[in-house]
């Protein structure tokens, strides 16, 4: 099996074959402008060839540093938001054993997130927390500026410094950053810091194959180079030599803008594992920030499944009719769980007995799947063999190649987010930062 299979034969009767067939030479098109650079935001494509682009070599220097804070800590407190921050944890998620802090030993680092919020009892927790362990960090930030990180760098810095000092602290910190420009760029130089790039042509969204992503993700054990090997192999196969009909990015960015221009507003990202869940938190961003503007744009959602179809589930099934569902399918569990026979079978489900957990899972989707067309849901389903470093690699690099093709469809720039702008205006306005003292005022009047 490739990477990936793509299924959207249920999407007919919403859309028609050949309404998606008509948007061939808009994918084309798209696809071509993402390799060429002839579209909007062609500042920020460094993405597009950057799986095939990583040499052994870089690959080499990630894992050396990882190794480095591993062998110095137990637990790796990772600073980033938003890009900084999401594809480390979506391939974390996916790739860890949900359990492994119940394990007496842990062999690999703990990684732990910090910086994406601003709740004053996350860090206070996450401190205390850590306190009798040993700690090292990794600090990203491409601008270097953005407030939710710096404010929590600046605890974890002080932490690490009052325990191991100056110096110490310069061996257990990295920052992943601008090459030239910025606070954290300047830091990192004054305090002597191990650093890597973030390259100025990748946007936060797409950056999860620059060390953003892959450092966290070694130093917490994870195989880079099976990732890095899936989304070449998906680079490949979603390339402007690949034709629409092969092309599973070109189908699914088809799909969706077919479904949207027939009405379809809300895409619902739907998965059966919940290791997937943070893929879903990371598709989100992606999608919302590259296609949300200009007024347009599909509004990207999540469900994990089956857990949400006893929640989210009455409204997809009945709710208004503006969703269409994309559901990512997994072929193969690693483990086996039998359902066993029960000699009362007061629940009635001795039918399932000698069963796998997964036969029944699988069951569910297809029901699901079924019921949600009938409710008048159009489905996109991709499935994956199963949940391992090269298929999680391929799945991330199509979702980003789709975007850009779909993006382009759309007529935005992907590659901007203008609109988060004005929430930062309105909080430096409100917290008194010099130079918004009106603004601030204004806002207070109207609270
Ligand atoms: O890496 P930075 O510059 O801290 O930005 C983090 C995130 O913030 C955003 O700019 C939006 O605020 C995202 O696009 C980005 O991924």
């Amino acid at each position: 099996m490739s990477i990936l299979s793509i299924n959207i034969d249920k999407i007919y009767g919403t859309v028609s074959a050949a309404d998606v067939a008509a948007l061939k030479g808009e994918m084309e098109q798209g696809n071509r402008m993402l390799q060429d650079g002839s579209g909007k935001g062609s500042d920020f494509l460094g993405w597009v060839n950057l799986p095939e682009s990583i040499t052994s070599e870089e690959l080499k220097t990630i894992r050396k540093c990882a190794d480095n804070l591993a062998s110095l800590a137990d637990v790796i407190l990772v600073i980033g938001i938003g890009g900084s921050y999401l594809g480390a944890k979506a391939v974390l998620e996916a790739l860890s054993d949900p359990f492994q802090l119940l394990r007496n030993k842990q062999e690999k680092p703990i990684v732990l997130f910090a910086g994406q919020n601003l709740s004053e009892d996350y860090l206070y927790e996450l401190l205390e927390g850590t306190r009798s362990y040993k700690i090292a960090a990794i600090v990203i930030s491409k601008s270097g500026t953005t407030t939710e990180p710096a404010v929590a760098f600046r605890l974890i810095k002080n932490e690490i410094e009052s325990r191991y000092g100056a110096e110490g602290a310069a061996k257990r910190i990295v920052a992943i950053t601008d090459a030239a420009r910025g606070a954290l760029r300047t830091l990192a130089t004054n305090e002597g810091y191990e650093t890597f790039v973030i390259p100025d042509n990748i946007g936060g969204r797409y950056s999860v194959l620059t060390p953003v992503g892959l450092l966290p993700l070694a130093a917490a054990g994870i195989n880079v180079d099976e990732l890095v090997r899936g989304a070449r192999d998906m680079e490949k196969a979603t390339g402007t030599d690949v034709p629409f009909e092969k092309n599973p990015a070109m189908i699914y960015a088809a799909a969706r803008t077919a479904l949207y221009r027939a009405g379809k507003k809300i895409e619902i990202l739907a998965s059966y594992d919940p290791k997937l869940l943070y893929v879903a938190e990371w598709w989100k961003q992606l999608y919302g920030e590259s296609e949300g503007k200009d007024g347009k744009g599909i509004f990207p959602a999540s469900v994990t499944l089956t857990a949400d179809l006893h929640s989210m589930g009455q409204y997809i099934q009945q709710g208004e009719r503006t969703l269409m569902e994309t559901v990512i399918s997994v072929t193969k569990p690693k483990h086996k769980v039998v359902i066993e026979k029960d000699k009362d079978n007061l629940d009635g489900l001795n039918f399932l007995a000698g069963k796998r957990i997964s036969e029944v899972n699988r069951m569910a989707e297809m029901g699901t799947l079924l019921a949600h067309f009938d409710g008048g849901v159009p489905n996109i389903r991709i499935e994956i063999p199963e949940i391992n470093e090269y298929y999680i690699g391929g799945l991330l690099y199509f979702f980003e190649k789709a975007c850009g093709i779909s993006g382009y469809a759309l007529g935005v720039n992907p590659f901007d987010q203008p609109g988060v702008e004005a929430y930062k205006k309105n909080m430096f306005a409100l917290l008194g930062k010099p130079g918004y003292e009106e603004a601030g005022e204004e806002l207070r009047k109207r609270l």
